[in-house]
């Protein structure tokens, strides 16, 4: 999915939520268990109860590669069932030099070859350029390079100081070098709600994976207040406080209301900024 149509779906949609599916085994309702692959289960019903109301889903290779070959098979089966208006988003993390990083990108974005395609992954900048530009020589495809993350322990590093600034900024300065704000978004934490306007200083066009509202306890109304842009430039995920809105046997509706709720704010704040 491409930039102007990733906009075109926000507009038309009216939100910018990406939905986080990071299905752990042992917190999915127990009625799921006698289906044949309970995850797959699950994520259908998460992705039937919400998909007009989100713009992406993001599965979390942990929760599939901590189930060994079954949890491969879940991830490709949710992979196949994504919708084609939203953004698939492989949140990997992966980095590693040049001929492991043509392996990686292989694996979640050459269909043909590995039964997945998606249109964007997560990937850490900290080798730098070699273990980044793997990803890029797939057209149309996206990186998403972790900046400033939600997690506490984001300090131990990407705040360490540079010249002139801070690591994470830095990052960002020189990944901009990599390529346009057409392939390259940036993840940053809604918990780092004071360092959005200093980001956009040095990414004004790029769209920021934001993830840690919800059950991380970041603020959707800061993130916007600070990092919206004309084009929205945003995707605010939430993983658990939609998908175990219940264990209960209302687990989808429980889902879809979480989702509602996250896109009635998200419209609200479209139209104040007037990007609707
Ligand atoms: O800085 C980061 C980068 C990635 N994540 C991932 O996003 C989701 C958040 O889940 P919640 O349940 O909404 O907290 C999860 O997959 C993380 O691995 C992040 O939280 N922070």
């Amino acid at each position: 999915m491409s930039r102007s149509q990733l906009i075109e779906q926000i507009k038309r949609k009216k939100t910018f939520l990406c939905i986080g599916l990071d299905p752990d085994v042992e917190k999915i309702p127990a009625f799921l268990r006698d289906h044949a692959d309970p995850v797959l289960e699950f994520n259908k019903r998460i992705i039937d109860a919400t998909k007009d109301l989100c713009v992406a889903y993001k599965p979390n290779s942990a929760f599939y590669e901590s189930r060994g070959i079954k949890g491969l098979q879940s991830l490709i089966s949710t992979y196949n069932y994504l919708p084609k208006d939203c953004l698939s988003i492989i949140d990997a993390k992966r980095g590693d030099i040049g001929n492991t990083s043509d392996q990686y990108a292989q694996a979640f974005f050459n269909e043909e070859a590995s039964g997945m395609g998606f249109d964007a992954i997560t990937v850490t900048p900290y080798m730098g350029n070699d273990s980044v530009t793997p990803y890029l020589k797939y057209e149309g495809k996206w990186v998403i390079i972790l900046a400033l993350t939600s997690s506490a322990g984001s300090k131990d590093f990407q705040y360490l100081p540079t010249e002139g600034g801070h690591l994470y900024e830095a990052v960002i300065q020189k990944a901009n070098t990599w390529a346009s704000a057409d392939r390259l978004m940036y993840v940053v934490g809604a918990t780092k709600r004071e360092e959005f306007t200093n980001i956009r200083k040095f990414a004004p066009d790029n769209f920021l994976l934001v993830p840690g509202v919800g059950a991380q306890g970041g603020s959707l109304e800061d993130v916007c207040k600070y990092g919206m842009t004309k084009d929205c430039g945003l995707l605010v995920n939430s993983s658990r406080g939609i998908i175990y809105a219940s264990n209960g046997e209302d687990f989808a509706e429980a889902a879809r209301a979480e989702a509602l709720k996250l896109q009635q704010q998200m419209q609200a704040e479209l139209e104040k900024a007037e990007v609707i």
